[in-house]
Formats: structure tokens, sequence, C-alpha cells
């Protein structure tokens, strides 16, 4: 089948995107997703094209496990909508976005409040702070949201690797580190300064499940294997290395196609009970072509696939 091109709204502004666009394509093993967010070059995006032709041509690894425990995700909403969000989706672990722009640290406090109490005295919560923090400032904001609800990591409080060690030395809440690998040009350098106590793994920004099952062996750290907000055809790829790693010690960020407003296929891949089911769902036609993008987004999106495409074939 031709690439498709998808355009799907968010239930929920995530990350300043209020739609995701992408394309999906078929190859010999299946389908891969390429939908690397629009502000990236044209180098950034052509990772995230080899690892939707290892999708759709390559071999996953054999999975160890048919379920994976995972997180919902929540953004940085209103406390009701926080706990609306938990409440809703089955997990017993949430992620939950701190440090948005415009926003305060009791903002915060209280979206991570209503979190705890949705989620009960025996569930995680988590904050992704998305290097939004200075050092002095994400120790104070560690120390304030532990004391209010009891973490169970912090994820990206600062940008850069320097800033997650010194984080790191001043708190007991351990730190995971996210864009610190996907983003970075030696994705050990968070290892080698000891910056983190977790490393979250994506599959897209990294190249593939197999290169990340490489990373995940080589990082010497415990791995949360997260989306990039894909469709299911990209989460399946998450899912497949979630399913591959010899040990999965915290739940995932896989629950996201709760933020999506649609899909490309027809059974989605969706928690219930706090974990999804290991399988590889295929598009749909009938069902992607509800979410096909418009004619400028299109053609947007076939001219980076195609410049994309030289730099990977270069
Ligand atoms: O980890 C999760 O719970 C879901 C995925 C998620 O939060 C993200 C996906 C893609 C980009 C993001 O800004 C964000 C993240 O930073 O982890
Ligand atoms: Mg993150």
């Amino acid at each position: 089948m031709q690439p498709l091109v998808f355009s799907i709204p968010m239930r929920t502004r995530f990350r300043g995107v209020t739609r995701r666009d992408g394309m999906v394509f078929e190859g010999p093993s299946g389908w891969g997703e390429f939908s690397p967010f629009p502000e990236y070059d044209d180098a950034e995006a052509a990772v995230w094209f080899r690892a939707a032709v290892d999708a759709a041509t390559g071999s996953w690894p054999a999975p160890v496990r048919d379920t994976v425990p995972v997180n919902c995700t929540v953004p940085a909403v209103d406390p009701e909508a926080a706990a609306a969000i938990v409440r809703a989706s089955g997990c017993s672990t949430a992620k939950v976005k701190v440090a948005e722009a415009g926003q305060t640290l009791a903002d915060d406090r209280a979206r991570v409040e209503a979190v705890r109490e949705a989620i009960g005295p025996d569930g995680h919560v988590r904050v992704d702070a998305n290097g939004g923090w200075g050092v002095a400032e994400a120790v104070l904001a560690v120390a304030v949201l532990h004391e209010a609800v009891r973490l169970e990591y912090v994820e990206q409080p600062c940008a850069r690797v320097e800033d997650l060690a010194a984080v790191r030395r001043e708190t007991d809440v351990p730190v995971a580190a996210d864009e610190s690998i996907r983003r970075a040009d030696d994705p050990f350098r968070v290892a080698d300064l000891e910056a983190a106590d977790i490393a979250v793994l994506k599959v897209h920004p990294l190249g593939g499940v197999r290169r990340c099952l490489e990373v995940a062996e080589q990082i010497g750290l415990p791995v949360v294997v997260s989306s990039a907000l894909d469709t299911s055809v990209g989460l399946a790829a998450g899912l497949a290395l979630a399913a591959a790693l010899p040990e999965l010690p915290h739940a995932c960020g896989l629950a996201t196609t709760s933020l999506l407003d649609g899909d490309v296929v027809r059974d989605p891949l969706v928690a219930v009970d706090g974990s999804i089911s290991v399988r590889r769902p295929q598009v749909d036609p009938e069902v992607a072509a509800r979410h096909r993008a418009d004619p400028a987004t299109e053609a947007w999106w076939w001219s980076r696939f195609e410049r994309v495409r030289e730099v990977v074939e270069a």
C-alpha cells in the first residue's frame, strides 16, 4: 500500500501540540511509522526514518512477556482534569507533566496532589519537567512535590546532562533521563556522568527496536520505554522493545493512544487494567482514511519524506 499521511487531533494540548501528524508505510515485515515532530531538522528526522524502515523491513527481538505495565500520562491540565484522566485510565502509575511554561510550582503541586488522591496511596506518581527547571529550581521543586505526594522519580528535571547529575546529587528522588538520551549525540553520557538512575528509551528517536535494545544493554540502567505520541503503529514498536527487555521494573509510557482522538488501526493498543497486551495491529485503510491529512499537510510530509530518505541513503 502507498504511504499514508495522517493528521489526528490531540484530546488535550500536549508539549504545545494540538494535532499529531505523520506517515505510515508498509513493508514485508509490517507497518512502520515516520512521525518526527515538525520542528526537528532532517538530520534528526533521519533517525526516526530508520526506525520506521526497520519496523517495515526488519525483525523484532523475541518477547519475554506478553503484557507490558503502563502509566497514564497527565498533561499540564488543572487538578480536576488530571484526576479524571487518572481515574479513566485504570493505571496504578501516573506520569504528570510539570514545569510547563506560564505555570507555577503551586500549579504543579495542586496537579500532583489531585493525581495522588485519584491513584490512591499504593499507586506510583512520577513527574516529567522536560528540562524546564534550572538546578536550584529543580532541587526545590522536587523536594516540594516529593514531600506532597511521594514521587517514584523525576524525569528530565533540567536540560543539560551536567545539571541532571547536579540535581541527582542533591535529592533522594531517582532521576530519569529522556531528552538527554534521545536527543543527545552520545546517549551514554548520562551513565558516564552518573546523571541518572533510570533511562527512558523511545524507539523512533533512537533508530529502532534493536538499536534501543543495544542501548538498553550498554547503558547499565533500568529502562522505561515510552512513546513519542505515536499511533498504534509506532506504539507497537515500543511495545516490542518493552516486551523484549530482560527486566522491566517500572511501568512504561506507552498508554498514549488515549491522548489522540483517533488512530490508523481498527483495534488500537489501549491499556486494560494498567497493562497493554503485546501485539502488532495493522493499518486499516478505511479507519486511516478518516484521519487523512489535508493536501497542504500531505505535500509537506511527502517533501520531508523524500528529503530525509536522501539523508538516510547518502
Ligand atoms: O512517557 C509517557 O507517559 C508518554 C510519552 C510522553 O510523555 C512524551 C512523548 C513525546 C514527547 C514528550 O514531550 C513526552 C516526554 O517528554 O516524555
Ligand atoms: Mg519525557
